[in-house]
């Protein structure tokens, strides 16, 4: 994977490229490797499919010039508009080596492929007149269109359009993938991502999530070796069943329920255990054989489940927070959350985060890296864009996407999957990250339109793929 699937900021970017310029390589010789390899990925693509390369002032407009040199040297039928001359020496010397023909981006004729070279991590402040209406112009009257790093109007670090920017194609992300190549809303108008390697090699907090290496049981491992998922359900017992099944299915060794009524288990494998009281499933859960715990799915919001939860708190074993869990506590999760002894993930999807989170207006990300801080726990924010965060700061990013996920059901799903990757006394933060491949991945086998017991189904097959 690109970079080693670490994900730069603007401002990592431009530090690792300081880092190849002081081995060595001069930045025109970067230019023109980043350059020729778009071009020949957009070849690869398109052939001799007439082209406009739109470049701005900066280096990535230099990218531009050397992509429709290269074309051009194919024997595409190829130009370039741009506004002035470039800013930087490099970008000048790109367009000087450019032996087409340039014209003005308002003078210019559409193709039927169009590249946006106007601005990559550079971008500042919102694109506007004639720049805005021209890429518009330019980019909806083509029949396909490139996005060269960063479609032109994305902020590079934090999904946000500056702009009202057109729909992509295809977007290549030059030397590392920046946050907005995930994160939504921008990640919407990329159309496919993909990577060029141009020799950039730097670690940072940002990763994405990556197919995870889960071993089979040992020959020693027994049901209890191999984890005892608890699952507490409250009196709206089908999501916790959910979670139960999941966990089962996605490798523990023993999945009890612990029910306040009478439910009849999903499974014959899975154990309901009744309790009446507060203190009862305090007790319930004190059995050291339990190796994670799940909480929140279908636990309802009123008083009662308070009590439930305020007990489920107090296990000593990982604990994965979910749903109604994650509402009881609101903006009070912090404290409830830190003073717990054992690993906590808490999975809050969009509305859930709303209701914990102290301040609306910080970018989700640095809020989600303040909460993880403060509680000392796995924070996941579900969505399209799942992002999950450790105390340390660590971010990592879900790539694989599948919006049939967007169906009731499927979050309990996933907490059941994290329970059990808990179980393995995996670090916390592996282990969601791992949670979160096997439900992506577990989706897109499970084909459209999938229940999330059809999604539970397909949970072994997705574990298959990790051995
Ligand atoms: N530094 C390097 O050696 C390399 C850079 N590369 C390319 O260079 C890009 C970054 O280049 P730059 O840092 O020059 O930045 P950009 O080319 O993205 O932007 C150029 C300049 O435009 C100005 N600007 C920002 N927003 C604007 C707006 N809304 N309207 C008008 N002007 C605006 C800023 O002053 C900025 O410096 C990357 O995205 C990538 O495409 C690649 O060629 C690889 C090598
Ligand atoms: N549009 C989407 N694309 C990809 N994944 C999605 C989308 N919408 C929801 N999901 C995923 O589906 C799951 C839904 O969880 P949640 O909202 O808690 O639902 P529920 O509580 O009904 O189980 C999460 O894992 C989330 O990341």
């Amino acid at each position: 994977m690109l970079n080693s699937g670490y994900i730069l900021t603007a401002d990592e970017m431009r530090k690792a490229e300081r880092a190849v310029f002081d081995n060595g390589t001069t930045v025109d010789r970067l230019m023109y490797l980043a350059g020729t390899s778009a071009a020949q990925q957009i070849w690869r693509i398109s052939g001799h499919m007439p082209t406009l390369v739109a470049c701005g002032p900066g280096n990535n407009g230099g990218d531009g010039y050397v992509i429709a040199q290269w074309l051009l040297e194919k024997g595409v039928e190829v130009r370039v508009a741009a506004n002035g001359d470039p800013i930087t020496d490099a970008a000048r010397n790109s367009r000087t080596a450019w032996q087409g023909e340039t014209v003005a981006l308002d003078q210019a004729v559409p193709a039927v492929q169009f590249v946006d070279c106007l601005f990559g991590t550079g971008l500042t402040r919102p694109l506007e007149g004639l720049l805005l209406q021209n890429l518009h112009r330019l980019a909806l009257r083509a029949n396909r269109r490139f996005a060269i790093d960063l479609p032109s109007g994305v902020h590079s670090d934090n999904g946000e359009t500056l702009s009202d920017i057109p729909q992509f194609d295809h977007t290549l992300a030059l030397g590392a993938y920046k946050p907005s190549h995930f994160l939504e809303p921008s990640r919407g108008y990329m159309g496919h991502v993909s990577g060029i390697d141009i020799g950039i090699r730097a670690r940072s907090d940002f990763s994405v999530i990556q197919r995870p290496q889960i071993s089979k049981p040992a020959t020693s491992d027994h049901k209890y070796s191999r984890g005892l998922v608890a699952i507490v359900a409250g009196k709206m017992s089908g999501a916790a069943q959910l979670a139960a099944l999941a966990a089962q299915a996605s490798g523990a060794g023993y999945v009890k329920i612990f029910a306040q009524t009478d439910i009849v288990p999903p499974h014959h494998s899975i154990v309901v255990e009744r309790f009446d009281t507060g203190e009862q499933l305090g007790q319930l859960l004190s059995d050291p054989r339990i190796s994670a715990v799940v909480v929140g799915p279908g636990l309802g919001r009123d008083r009662d489940p308070r009590k439930l939860l305020s007990e489920t708190l107090k296990a000593a074993a990982p604990l994965v927070v979910d749903a109604d869990a994650l509402m009881l506590m609101g903006k009070d999760a912090t404290s409830l959350i830190a003073s717990r002894s054992g690993q906590t993930v808490l999975t809050p999807h969009m509305g859930e985060f709303a209701a914990m989170r102290n301040d609306g207006d910080r970018f989700r990300m640095d809020e989600l890296r303040r909460m993880a801080g403060k509680t000392h726990a796995i924070m996941l924010l579900k969505g399209p864009d799942t992002m999950i965060a450790n105390e340390q700061g660590k971010v990592a990013i879900s790539d694989a996407r599948c919006s049939w996920l967007s169906t009731a059901g499927t979050g309990d799903v996933l907490s059941g999957i994290i329970a059990t990757r808990l179980s393995g006394n995996e670090n916390a933060f592996v282990a969601a990250c791992a949670a979160q491949w096997l439900h992506t991945r577990a989706a897109q086998l499970a084909g459209p339109a999938f229940s999330p017991e059809g999604l539970v189904d397909q949970l072994p097959q997705a574990l298959a793929e990790c051995l």
